[in-house]
């Protein structure tokens, strides 16, 4: 996993965009993220039972395998929140996860095979395949696979889940574990 600060240049998504300027595990934590490089799947499991997630599935995004690919990856890039926690790990290809930072900047995550993030339900982020246009994912499930996005806006400052993320990031109550 490499991450750095955003270059804010218009242009293909797809490209690294790297500014130059890395950022460091500390700014991370201090976002709520957590990644872990786990070579094979047996960590995966580990976590999955630490953290009682019970579901999992796997999406290949590639245009020739997801359905709808090219509005899916508009939705995917689209900024948005979840109300759970996101558990992505890469099976197979690369892609960028861009995280707001505490000052609304973009930071760019960069998972490529055996990399696994988790990111807070209620921070901003969206997700773009790198210029392979191939990501293989597992996407882990605390109960039903479900993936539900909410588009950044006037109603998601207001949701309870973006608050109480804010909220425990003044606290730094979110466990870096
Ligand atoms: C790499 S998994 C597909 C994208 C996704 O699940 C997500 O939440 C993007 O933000
Ligand atoms: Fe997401």
């Amino acid at each position: 996993m490499k991450a750095y600060w955003y270059d804010n240049i218009e242009g293909d998504q797809r490209l690294p965009h790297d500014s130059g300027r890395p950022v460091t595990p500390i700014d991370l934590t201090n976002l709520g993220i957590i990644c872990h490089h786990y070579p094979s799947l047996d960590s995966v499991n580990d976590l999955a039972s630490s953290r009682d997630y019970k579901n999992r599935d796997e999406v290949t995004i590639s245009p020739t395998t997801l359905p709808n690919y090219e509005e899916k990856v508009k939705i995917f890039f689209h900024e948005h929140l979840h109300e759970d926690e996101e558990i992505r790990y890469i099976l197979d290809g690369a892609g960028y996860f861009d995280v707001r930072s505490e000052g609304d900047d973009w930071i760019r995550l960069r998972l490529e095979k055996g990399d696994l993030a988790i990111m807070p339900a209620g921070i901003y982020h969206r997700f773009t395949t790198d210029e392979k246009n191939y990501t293989k994912a597992m996407r882990l499930f605390k109960d039903e696979p479900k993936w539900t996005p909410l588009q950044r806006g006037a109603e998601t400052d207001e949701n309870n889940f973006r608050k109480e993320y804010l909220k425990s990031r003044q606290e730094g109550t979110i466990l870096s574990s």
